[in-house]
């Protein structure tokens, strides 16, 4: 997915609510006319094509609906993030933020990040989600992080009210990685996935997650109460497959629970 300066669409790429439709305004040019390297590409594997694709895909799915949720990832020293509060399913690689990592200051206020790239759209501002995805780049060595707000996600925070969710004898557990890096889990392991408390604003739960991850260094993703998922990988294809075989056993061991039945049959007795 190349750029074009001249795209017919380029009226409507715009994702705030106050559409404007001035076929002047290319958000891909710098004024000097020079074109952004580090966003445009043809390689539809390039960061800047692969998060607006995946995040219509995810948006199917019902991980990234109402603006929420969302997919950061990691080429070498460059960070690639979306826009906060935007139609997931709409964006372009225009509108996408480059960082270069490391950098000392992301956890803290937007004013202190530094930036290698920006959307010219105005008003566009980084996920809130940034310190959180760089939680699983520093603590996990990720390539790409997922959030989700998938209704089996938040129903399982719902019916597990402890620290974890657990659940056993499921082979898609299978799927699942030690840290969400590491080797794959056998049939006979349980799965467990921490659970962190909501906060009001998404990057206060910056620190209880990061708490999570090193208190439980096994695990492949941390859940958040009443919100969703954080799940990382060390590439975007590992990052999604960790998503989709854990969203896969929350929605499963759900439906378990609410029918009556063992969720760790060992554990509870229904083997
Ligand atoms: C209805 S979305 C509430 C905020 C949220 O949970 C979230 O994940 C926002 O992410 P964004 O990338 O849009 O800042
Ligand atoms: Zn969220």
């Amino acid at each position: 997915m190349s750029i074009s300066r001249h795209s017919s669409t380029a009226k409507y790429t715009r994702l705030d609510e106050h559409q404007h439709h001035d076929d002047e305004d290319d958000e891909s040019i710098h004024s000097d006319g020079t074109v952004d390297e580090l966003i445009q590409s043809d390689d539809p594997e390039h960061p800047a094509n692969l998060i607006p694709e995946l995040c219509r895909g995810f948006y199917t799915l019902g991980w990234v609906t109402g603006t929420g949720g969302g997919i950061s990832l990691k080429s070498g020293n460059l960070v690639y993030l979306a826009p906060s509060g935007v139609q997931k399913e709409r964006i372009l690689p225009e509108h996408i933020f480059v960082l270069p990592y490391p950098q000392p200051a992301v956890v803290k206020a937007h004013t202190e990040r530094t930036f290698l790239r920006k959307p010219k759209q105005e008003g566009l501002k980084e996920s809130a989600c940034t310190p959180l995805f760089w939680n699983a780049y520093e603590l996990r060595n990720a390539g790409a992080c997922i959030h989700t707000h998938s209704q089996h996600a938040v129903m399982a925070t719902l019916l597990w009210k402890g620290e974890v969710f657990e659940i056993s004898h499921q082979e898609m557990i299978k799927g699942i990685r030690i840290g969400g890096t590491g080797k794959t889990l056998s049939y006979l392991d349980t799965l467990v996935v921490p659970i962190i408390e909501n906060t009001p604003h998404e990057e206060d739960l910056t620190e209880s997650m990061s708490e999570m991850m090193q208190k439980y260094p096994d695990a492949a993703g941390i859940l958040v109460r009443r919100h969703g998922l954080y799940v990382w990988g060390p590439t975007w294809q590992s990052a999604k497959t960790q998503a989709e075989c854990l969203d896969y056993l929350f929605e499963i061991g759900v439906k378990i629970k609410l029918m009556g039945l063992p969720v760790c049959p060992a554990k509870e007795g229904g083997l």
